[in-house]
């Protein structure tokens, strides 16, 4: 528990989902790329050995491993761990596709439970071989994809969308998607998709609702300078939020896509006050955290995050929009109702989303389900609540393998090791 209000710089290291599409689209470029800044963490590296398995060059920099140079190559068969990490899962098979030979994909037992036959019906439809509709599956690439028009359900993840747009300029005819059924979440990453596909000379067409056209075309080769993750600088941001204290992030982006930059207008709502700086976003945490009502399906990987400091409120919150949340690592919704239950917390679940009541909380052990986002939550409640005890911090590896040690650094004040 911290004693006192947490004061601290935190240097964080490179956004997941940035890396994991530099990495795809350097992997299809014409020509080699340099990227700098790669979050290397259990989803990247599994992205990586992917494309590496695919017959990509990858090349890290021996002095320095967040420097990765990507030669492209023509991809072969062989078999891709996709861990429990969904960008690995649903980048991957339409650039499978595209191989010379079959890849077999797997991963985790608890990734079985993630939806993935959505992307596997896509890629039939457009001509490709596909064997399973859940992991594990293979796709039987002729080093060619037919493409052309597809009408999806992308309401349980938005990555069905990147996965396929990612891939789509090395379609024969390109790709142009329809969705039908309730809102596609997390909108800021396909923002994210498009603008990288297009600083990479793709042309993607997304002017019409629930729609997205990509035209055939080369995919040049860009030396990405990958931005901090600000989604797990969100848990150190909270950190502030829930200690009245203050924590300063460097290199905070200017312009992003990164949905972790709104964690700022949250905490602001919430009682916090906020300035950036000469790129620097700096935290300051009020003496009581007022509850929040919204609307969480543009950010939804910062549930956990904000369901903790919601616990934390001295009034109800209703967090909706979020009902996608039960695909992902683990049940998000039943896992924060359960465990911010076992605190002494009131939360609920509701059809979409959490509604969160003011109770005192008392320690506990919380169970992260394997869900990094989860055991950052946990660490948060324990800096303010006595007796909480994370049962799987380790499990931060997904995304952030040094976090137990950043916290640990955040709450003695200083940023390096
Ligand atoms: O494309 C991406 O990089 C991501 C998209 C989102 O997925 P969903 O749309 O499935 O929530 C997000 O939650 C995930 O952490 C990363
Ligand atoms: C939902 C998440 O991850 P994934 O990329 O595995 O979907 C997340 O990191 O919050």
């Amino acid at each position: 528990m911290a004693v006192r209000p947490v004061a601290a710089t935190v240097s964080v290291p490179g956004s997941k989902s940035i890396t994991n599409r530099a990495v795809v689209i350097a992997a299809l470029a014409d020509t080699p790329s340099t990227l700098t800044g790669v979050l290397r963490s259990r989803d990247t590296d599994l992205m990586l050995d992917a494309v590496a398995t695919l017959g990509v060059g990858v090349s890290p920099d021996p002095a320095d491993p967040t420097t990765v140079t990507i030669t492209p190559d023509a991809l072969t068969g062989g078999h891709v761990d996709c861990g429990l990490a969904g960008t690995v899962m649903r980048f991957v098979p339409p650039m499978a596709a595209l191989a010379h030979g079959t890849v077999t994909v797997d991963g985790d037992e608890q990734m079985r439970a993630r939806p993935v036959d959505t992307i596997l019906s896509a890629l039939r439809d457009l001509g490709v071989a596909v064997e399973g509709r859940t992991l594990p599956f293979g796709i039987a690439g002729t080093g060619s994809v037919r493409g052309g028009e597809v009408t999806i359900d992308a309401s349980s993840s938005s990555q069905f969308v990147s996965g396929l747009l990612i891939s789509a300029a090395r379609f024969d005819a390109g790709v142009t998607i329809h969705h039908v059924g309730k809102p596609v979440p997390s909108q800021p990453h396909i923002d994210m998709t498009i603008e990288m596909l297009r600083t990479a000379g793709v042309t993607v067409d997304a002017g019409v609702a629930n729609t997205w056209r990509v035209v055939p075309g080369p995919v040049a080769a860009v030396d990405w300078r990958i931005e901090p993750d600000l989604s797990n600088a969100a848990a150190f941001v909270a950190a502030a939020a829930a200690t009245g204290g203050e924590v300063s992030i460097p290199l905070w982006p200017d312009h992003t896509t990164q949905p972790g930059a709104q964690i700022v207008d949250v905490l602001v709502e919430m009682g916090a006050t906020a300035q950036i700086d000469g790129g620097v976003l700096t935290v300051r945490g009020p003496h009581q955290l007022s509850g929040l009502t919204a609307d969480l399906r543009d950010i939804g990987e910062l549930t956990p995050t904000i369901a903790a400091l919601c616990a934390l409120a001295d009034s109800t919150s209703v967090l909706s929009g979020i009902a996608h949340l039960r695909g992902h690592e683990t049940d998000r919704l039943t896992a924060l109702a359960t465990e911010i239950t076992r605190l002494g917390g009131r939360c609920t679940e509701t059809a979409d989303g959490l509604r969160i009541e003011p109770a005192p909380l008392h320690g506990g052990l919380w169970h992260a389900y394997a869900d990094h986002r989860m055991a950052t939550a946990g660490a948060l409640l324990g800096l303010v609540v006595d007796g909480v005890a994370v049962d799987d911090i380790a499990c931060t590896a997904k995304t952030m393998p040094d976090f137990p040690a950043m916290w640990q650094r955040m709450l003695a004040g200083t940023d390096q090791p």
